[in-house]
Order: C-alpha cells, then structure tokens, then sequence
C-alpha cells in the first residue's frame, strides 16, 4: 500500500486569507437532515457521553450519538427527546434482540433521527443485514454503519443502504485492537480515512486517532464530513466514569466499548481502561475546538468548512512536533 500516513506526519500548506475576523468563519455541517454546529461527535462511548450531554448536545445545536450499553434505557431516552423536540441519535447491536428492537421503535412511534451500528468489525453480514432491516421498518432514518477501514467496505455498507459509513478501525486511544489482532487502521487512520474518502459517495465519519483540533481540520481534508472523537472529551466535569486523585491532581476514567470493564468478563477483549487529567467544562473544550477549527479554516482560505476540502498539504513524517509532546 502506498501513501501511508497518519494525522502527526501531515501539515496543512495556507491560502491568503480572505476574512478579516476568524469570527467570520462558519464551522457548521449538514449532516443528515439537520445542521449542526461543528462537524464534531463525542464517541458513543459509557465514558464519554450520557442522556445529560446528550441533552445538552442537542440544545445547543451539536451532534450527538447516544451509546447503546443501558438497552433497556433507549425507548424512554427517544421519548425524552422527542418531548423536547430534539435530535433523537441512538446505537444498536446486531444481536436478534436489535431485531426486535427495531420493529418495536417503528410499532411505538419512536423513530429515531440517526441510529448508528456500533460494531467492531462492521465489514460483515451481520451489519448489511442490520442497515437492511432498518431501512425495511424505519426507512426515514439516517442510518450510520461501520467501523470499517476499507474503500471496498464503504461501497458494500453504502449499497446496503448505509447513510454514511464510520471510518476507523482501532485507532482509538483505549484500543488495544492492533496489539491483539494485528490489525487495523492504527498508525495510518488518516490515509485510511483518505483512501475510504475516495470511495464513498455518501458522509463518512472518520472515528479515532484525534489528539488535538488540528487533527479535525485534517479529517475534514481528507474527506470526512464529521469526527467522532473518544479521549479529547473524556475527563470534563460533565463526563461519566469514576473521578479520583492521582499525586495530587483529579483524574477521570476512560474505558474501551470493548474493555473487560465494559463487557464485565474478560472475553474477546479489545480494550483497556485508563485514567485522563481532569479537563473542567465541557463547553469550554466545544467552544475552543470551534475558534480553532474556524481559524483553521482562515488559513484554508475561505470562509466555509468546504475551503479545508481542498488545500494542499505536505507529508512531513514525525516531525511537525520537532520532538515536543504536546498531548
Ligand atoms: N473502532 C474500533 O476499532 C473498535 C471498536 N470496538 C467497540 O467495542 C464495542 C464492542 O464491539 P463488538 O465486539 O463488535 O460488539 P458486540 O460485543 O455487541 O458483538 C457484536 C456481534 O458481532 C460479533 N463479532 C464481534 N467482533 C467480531 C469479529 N471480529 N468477527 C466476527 N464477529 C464478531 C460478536 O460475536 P462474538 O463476540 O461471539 O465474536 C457479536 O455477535 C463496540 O462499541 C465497538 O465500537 C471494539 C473493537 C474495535
Ligand atoms: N479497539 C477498540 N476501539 C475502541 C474501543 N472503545 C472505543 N473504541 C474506538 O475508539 C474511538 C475513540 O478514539 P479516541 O482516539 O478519540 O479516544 C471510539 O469512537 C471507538 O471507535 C475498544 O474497546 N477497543
């Protein structure tokens, strides 16, 4: 495979800019039949997201995925949210209970705007008939398949009748995927996310391997039309998970979907936990990933997400750090 990259050996080469304010830049991204405020999402992850920040999401204009761990607390969270008038956005499984699932959320009215199929290895039948059997009870809504790594993976998802398709396959911060399956999209997610791009003909989501904003400005130029996003949004004041002291200083839980933390038994583990410094208010690290994004968007050039779609960029292997950690 040639090409191969990941978001640290890239850099972003600038336009002459042509707003005077990075105010003016507008970061907002159809997606579906709703926009939304940033082409950003929290992992549908126990840690990182509940019905509170999901609530709080949806109020304020940002996309949100509701993970699929409390099953029996989907129906009553659809309801909540459709009282308010907000974006509805669930996971499912593919096990036969899903099935049933499905048909009871068409039987009573509770159809949700997006539902994603959160799977390990969605390269399957087991995920093409899911999005087929969606799409047969409740056709209206936006379906998100994946994860995948693969361009011949997103067109099956696609024809299926996948909406978008979830780009990334072990990549993620928790993920210990690579270490014990050799394989994955670790350590080449962006050329992954790239090769995928060139493929889909709907909305792909690139999934894992952020570790700082520029890194979305990066997905977004190399096709992504949202990022999902697990350890920048862990540890927030707002975030689920177990708070404790480490030499001084507050710490927040971070587990893997596929840790033994999550599955509570050590079977199949794909996962681990660890523990992230505490970050204060989510709003704050919302807002900061905007201004940066907009002014990303200033040195793309124009005014718009649509101006970071089409810079040219450079291959700088490991060393846009020059040997600094900054994460
Ligand atoms: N993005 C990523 O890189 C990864 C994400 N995860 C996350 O972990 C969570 C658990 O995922 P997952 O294990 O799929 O969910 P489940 O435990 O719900 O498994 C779903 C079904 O798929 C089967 N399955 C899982 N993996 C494979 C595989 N490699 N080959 C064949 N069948 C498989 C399971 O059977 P059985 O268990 O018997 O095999 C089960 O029937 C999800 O939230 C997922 O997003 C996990 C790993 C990688
Ligand atoms: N291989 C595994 N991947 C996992 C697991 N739990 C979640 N994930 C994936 O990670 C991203 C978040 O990545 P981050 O780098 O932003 O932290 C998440 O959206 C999932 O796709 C797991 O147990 N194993």
């Amino acid at each position: 495979m040639e090409n191969v990259f990941d978001y640290e050996d890239i850099q972003l080469v600038p336009n002459k800019c042509i707003v005077e304010s990075r105010s003016e830049c507008d970061t907002s991204i159809q997606f579906g039949n709703h926009t939304f405020r940033l082409p950003v999402v929290p992992a549908n992850m126990q840690t990182i997201i509940d019905e509170k920040i999901a609530m709080y999401l949806a109020e304020n204009g940002y996309f949100y995925i509701m993970h699929r761990f409390q099953p029996e607390a989907r129906k009553a969270f659809i309801e909540r949210m459709q009282e308010k008038g907000l974006v509805t956005s669930i996971s499912v499984g593919v096990k036969p209970e899903e099935y049933t699932f499905i048909e009871e959320l068409k039987q009573q009215e509770l159809v949700p705007d997006y539902i994603t199929i959160d799977i390990a290895h969605g390269h399957s039948n087991a995920v093409i008939r899911m999005i087929q059997h969606i799409k047969t009870h409740i056709p209206e809504t936006f379906v998100i398949a994946g994860n995948v790594g693969t361009p011949e993976a997103v067109r099956e998802l696609e024809n299926a009748g996948a909406d978008a398709t979830k780009v990334g396959i072990g990549p993620g911060k928790v993920c210990i995927t690579k270490i014990k399956t050799g394989f994955g999209t670790g350590g080449w997610q962006l050329a992954a996310l790239r090769l995928c791009g060139k493929a889909a003909t709907k909305p792909i989501i690139a999934d894992g391997g952020i570790r700082t904003h520029g890194d979305i400005a990066k997905s977004v130029r190399f096709g992504a039309s949202m990022v999902m996003i697990g350890s920048l949004f862990a540890g927030h004041d707002e975030s689920p998970g177990e708070v404790k002291e480490v030499d001084g200083k507050v710490v927040k839980e971070y587990f893997g979907s596929a840790s033994e933390f999550q599955k509570g038994e050590r079977k199949n583990v794909e996962g681990k936990k660890m523990f992230v410094e505490h970050k204060g208010k989510l709003q704050d690290t919302l807002i900061e990933m905007e201004q940066d994004l907009q002014s990303a968007i200033s040195y793309a050039g124009g005014d718009t997400l649509d101006a970071l779609r089409h810079v040219d960029y450079v291959v700088v292997k490991n060393s846009i750090f020059n040997g600094d950690k900054v994460y």
